[in-house]
């Protein structure tokens, strides 16, 4: 299902190892109302069992279709099938998005992650929907992401001549540095501890979607 850009606005990523104790349903009720537009589910070196992340999948999904978010599982399709998601996300270190989407079907959204021009060329013959760049910043929530590599690397893969799909900018994005990754070429950012790990994820993801809608606008004008 093509991804409408106006959804990659502001994409929160978040599991319960993401929420400083606190509940994760409370955390993204909160992120909603203060305005994300799209969710991925990714519960990464949690504490809880296969059967605990349905469980706490099938709330977070119900939020999210009950206020017409889009709901996504990072990393896995068998996860994602069985809370009946909008999409899966998948890295360059997953199960192939050729093969993901080949599971999937056509219709759910698929997203990958992608480092530069070759990687997002074949993300779009695999049938991705949108791209995930990064790490931009420096960031704590994941460890093995390596060195970052900035706003230039969206810029490189939005200049590719082949290139259409959608971009969103990861990785250490807060208040902040939201602007320069939006400059770039992204259609939105995503953020996990910028909310997650905000005191009031609301207040923390209104401000985000502002400057993302204003940053949006300015470049509109130019
Ligand atoms: C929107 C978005 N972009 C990038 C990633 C990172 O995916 P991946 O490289 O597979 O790393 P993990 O998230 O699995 O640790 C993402 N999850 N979402
Ligand atoms: C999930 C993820 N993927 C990344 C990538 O570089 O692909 S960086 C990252 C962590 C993002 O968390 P925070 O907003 O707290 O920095
Ligand atoms: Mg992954």
């Amino acid at each position: 299902m093509p991804v409408s850009p106006a959804s990659l606005r502001l994409y929160f990523v978040m599991g319960s190892q993401d929420c400083k104790g606190r509940d994760p349903v409370w955390v993204l009720r909160e992120a909603i109302h203060g305005g994300i537009t799209m969710f991925q589910f990714r519960e990464k070196k949690s504490s809880l069992t296969l059967s605990q992340r349905v469980f706490l999948g099938k709330k977070l999904r119900d939020l999210c279709a009950r206020q017409g978010i889009p709901f996504i599982v990072n990393d896995r399709t068998d996860l994602a099938m069985v809370l009946n998601a909008d999409g899966v996300h998948v890295g360059q270190e997953d199960l192939p998005a050729v093969q993901v989407r080949r599971l999937l079907g056509p219709k759910p959204m698929l997203g990958v992650s992608c480092g530069n021009p070759e990687e997002a060329d074949k993300a779009t013959q695999a049938g991705a929907d949108y791209i995930g760049v990064g790490s931009m910043y420096a960031t704590r929530s994941k460890p093995d992401a390596g060195e970052p590599i900035g706003p230039s690397a969206i810029r490189q893969i939005a200049r590719m001549d082949n290139s259409s799909l959608p971009i969103v900018g990861i990785g250490g994005i807060h208040h902040h540095n939201a602007k320069a990754v939006i400059q770039a070429g992204a259609e939105g950012i995503a953020v996990i501890s910028a909310i997650a790990g905000a005191s009031s994820p609301r207040q923390a993801a209104a401000e985000l979607r502002e400057t993302v809608e204003r940053t949006l606008m300015e470049q509109q004008a130019i």
